[in-house]
């Protein structure tokens, strides 16, 4: 242990690991490090040969438009998704050639579920939900910003400060091997003395507030920053089930960062809240880490539910059925989840009632989601169906995401969760929700929105390609688990010699290629579309022919997004007022729009609180003092900042909106019977002269 640096020695990287003991395993780690590496280099050479630093940092890192703060969550997502997935291929491909000896170490295999796990629920579909949200409903409401954009931009830096601690994790030290819950005793001092629970618990504690800052960031944006007329029952179901999604936010992470404050200070302290001696109780941690880790859960798949309201509604051309019953119904989830934690842990040994107490607790939640998935058919039912590639994505979902609900409620009898809790069935169970309800809906999300922030829109054709990809991948991938686990396989299992599990793994390995070839896919729609941005550019703004407000401006959305605050009137509002001749009308006064500055503040604070966890799993103190006194400076100096607005002239505002509004009403209307070709040919789609 020395001064300067702490616990770290030169002999902590997979390379030196490599040269002690060369075999796959090492050599795999190595791998992956080095590509960590490559990857920083790389960017960091393409950064400098396009003269990209500077527009990087003026126009992304240091903005507080909500819109770009939206696609930097989505960024940092795809890049964790690509570690994310290429992980669980690894973990398939070792299992699928366990029965001739694998070859990846048990603590290789470890880390691999744990840095998975943590990664696609916190780094992959957390920041893909909170991106989405981002993006969408400030415009959805008719709002110019989120209600607090610093604050917006400070979750934001939390959120990739955790994301770097998992990335760096596998360059210096190695990762946690307790999964993505962490649970002591196996994670305390006692069992784990090394630095993996270190890195799991700081990238947790640092996210986890981001998190929670964003929650009420998006609770007051949709209390406070509504246009006038948007009363809560003309608000579109997206911005409802963010709305719940971010009040589930605020009462759900207060509990992961207490459980997780309190195993850090068992950890760096010796306090003993969850030792098995000293009067500690790890049945504390279980508790505490599933009041949050159930919630969460739901905090992922209801904005999904948004999406599949918007999609539903949208592309088939009819105002949502039962819009009531699917706000309730998301209230009702958004509640009843927060009582139903201890399904996680049915085989703990309390007592067979308050096991049925939970158990039927958990499966009241099939019926205000039944509720939901009923009310989506409805609206598809007799409607002018456009099959777009969100609509392909909704219709994956239907099929796959129902089985998975259901096997849910298969588990939530806890006679029957004696049986196959913790085995593949589990597995099986989780990612048959988690792939097609969240990620499903967060690809439909991106392929939907994105023509509202880059003014062009994502390939049709490769987009369908990907779908399809996903939902074969997924199928092969996942099904077979469950046959696995009600054969009696066990979840993390690095290696086993039962022969008869050899022909499913093997299929769930083909599927993990097929998930792979999706992932790439998804890269190369990017690619293909961004090259190709004339052919696919949507200036006019609505080229989904949309009902609701985002719709109603051009693409990209104007920085301020609003000329004139919207006056809204009812549901789909925008959609009637195409119908009636309302939308599009000259606006006769312009304004002065007062918008919030760039800083570099949530930078400031992202790289702070990176020394600060970085210093303290590897006990190199002056590092993390520097990074926990940088953190309260910083804010003391934001605080006495003056020049925190910006004024964008009435002249400016008039040039951009007369521009477009001209182009609208240059553009031929499409006439209904028009509408069935491919409904995004780059120009407003209205009925009738808005003029
Ligand atoms: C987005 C994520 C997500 C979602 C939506 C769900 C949804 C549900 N989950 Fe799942 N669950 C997870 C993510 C999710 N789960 C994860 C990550 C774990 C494991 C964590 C770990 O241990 O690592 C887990 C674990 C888990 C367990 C613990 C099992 C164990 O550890 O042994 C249980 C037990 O009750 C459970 C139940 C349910 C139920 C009843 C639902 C219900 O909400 C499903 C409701 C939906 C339907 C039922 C389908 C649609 C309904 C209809 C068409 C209406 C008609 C149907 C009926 C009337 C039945 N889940
Ligand atoms: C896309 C392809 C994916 C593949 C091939 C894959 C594969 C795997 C594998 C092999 C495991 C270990 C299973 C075991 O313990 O036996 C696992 C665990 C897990 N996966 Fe995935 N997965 C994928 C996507 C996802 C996504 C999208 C999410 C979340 C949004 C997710 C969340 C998890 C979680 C939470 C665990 C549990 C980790 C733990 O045991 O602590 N996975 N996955
Ligand atoms: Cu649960």
């Amino acid at each position: 242990m020395n001064l300067l640096f702490g616990r770290l020695g030169w002999t902590d990287t997979p390379f030196a690991e490599l040269i002690a003991h060369p075999s796959v395993n090492t050599a795999v780690a190595s791998g992956a490090a080095g590509l960590v590496i490559l990857g920083a280099l790389v960017t960091t050479v393409l950064l400098t040969r396009y003269r990209l630093w500077v527009p990087l940092f003026r126009d992304w890192l240091t903005s507080v438009d909500h819109k770009k703060i939206g696609v930097m969550y989505i960024v940092l997502a795809l890049v964790m998704m690509s570690r994310g997935v290429a992980e669980g291929a690894v973990m398939r491909a070792q299992q699928g050639t366990a029965l001739a000896g694998g070859f990846l170490s048990a603590d290789h295999f470890a880390q691999l579920f744990s840095t998975h796990g943590t990664i696609m629920i916190f780094f992959v579909a957390v920041p893909m939900i909170v991106g989405l949200i981002n993006i969408a409903v400030p415009l959805q409401i008719g709002a110019r910003d989120m209600a607090f954009p610093v604050m917006n931009q400070v979750s934001l830096g939390l959120t990739a400060s955790g994301a770097a601690l998992m990335m760096i994790s596998l360059v210096i030290g190695q990762f946690a091997t307790g999964g993505w819950t962490n649970y002591p005793p196996y994670t305390g001092l006692a069992f784990n003395p090394g630095v993996g629970p270190d890195y799991w618990l700081w990238a947790i504690l640092i996210s986890g507030v981001g998190s929670m800052l964003s929650g009420i960031n998006f609770a007051v944006t949709i209390y406070k920053k509504r246009a006038p007329g948007m009363h809560y029952m003309r608000m579109t179901l997206f911005t409802w089930t963010s709305l719940c999604t971010a009040i589930m936010l605020i009462y759900a992470m207060p509990p992961l960062t207490v459980s997780s404050a309190m195993l850090a200070l068992d950890r760096l302290l010796g306090f003993h809240f969850f030792t098995n001696d000293l009067g500690g109780n790890m049945m504390n941690y279980a508790n505490i880490f599933w009041m949050f880790g159930h919630p969460e859960v739901y905090v992922l798949v209801l904005p999904a539910y948004g999406v599949w309201s918007e999609v539903a509604s949208t592309f088939s051309g009819k105002t949502l059925y039962g819009y009531t019953s699917l706000v309730l119904a998301t209230m009702a989830i958004a509640v009843i989840s927060f009582t139903v934690w201890l399904h996680h842990f049915f085989t703990m040994g309390q007592s067979s009632s308050v096991n049925i107490a939970f158990g039927i607790a958990t499966m009241v939640i099939a019926v205000p989601t039944g509720v939901k998935v009923y009310d989506w058919m409805a609206t598809l039912w007799r409607g002018r169906i456009r099959l777009t590639v969100p609509m392909i994505y909704l219709l994956g979902f239907f099929m796959l995401f129902v089985i998975g609900g259901m096997t849910g409620m298969i588990l939530a009898n806890p006679s029957i969760d004696y049986q196959v809790h913790n085995s593949t069935f589990l597995v099986a169970h989780f990612h048959n929700v988690l792939i097609p309800g969240v990620l499903y809906g967060v690809l439909a999300g991106i392929h939907y929105w994105f023509p509202k922030v880059f003014g062009f829109r994502l390939d049709e054709r490769l987009g369908r390609v990907t779908a399809g990809l996903w939902v074969v991948g997924f199928s092969l991938t996942f099904f077979p688990l469950y046959v696995l686990g009600l054969m009696g396989m066990p979840r993390r299992l690095p290696d086993f010699d039962d022969s008869a599990y050899g022909p499913w793994v093997t299929v769930a390995g083909i599927g993990a290629l097929v998930v792979l070839a999706a992932l790439a896919m998804i890269f190369f729609t990017f690619w293909y579309s961004i090259r190709h941005r004339d052919r696919f550019a949507v200036p006019l703004g609505d080229p989904w022919d949309g009902r609701t407000l985002e719709w109603s401006v051009a693409a990209p959305a104007p920085e301020w997004n609003f000329a004139r605050l919207p006056q809204v009137r009812q549901v789909d509002d925008f959609w009637r007022a195409k119908q009636d001749g309302r939308a599009y009308a000259p606006i006769e006064e312009y304004e002065d729009i007062v918008m919030p500055r760039s800083t570099a503040f949530g930078l400031v604070i992202a790289v702070a609180s990176f020394c600060m966890g970085f210093g303290i799993i590897w006990h190199i103190w002056w590092f993390a003092a520097l990074g926990f006194v940088a953190i309260p400076a910083a804010m003391i100096f934001r605080v006495f900042r003056t020049d925190t607005e910006r004024t964008i002239p009435a002249a400016e505002v008039r040039e951009k909106t007369e521009a477009w509004l001209a182009a609208v009403h240059a553009a031929t209307p499409v006439t209904r019977d028009e509408e069935d070709t491919p409904a995004n040919r780059g120009r407003a789609v209205f009925e009738g002269n808005p003029a």
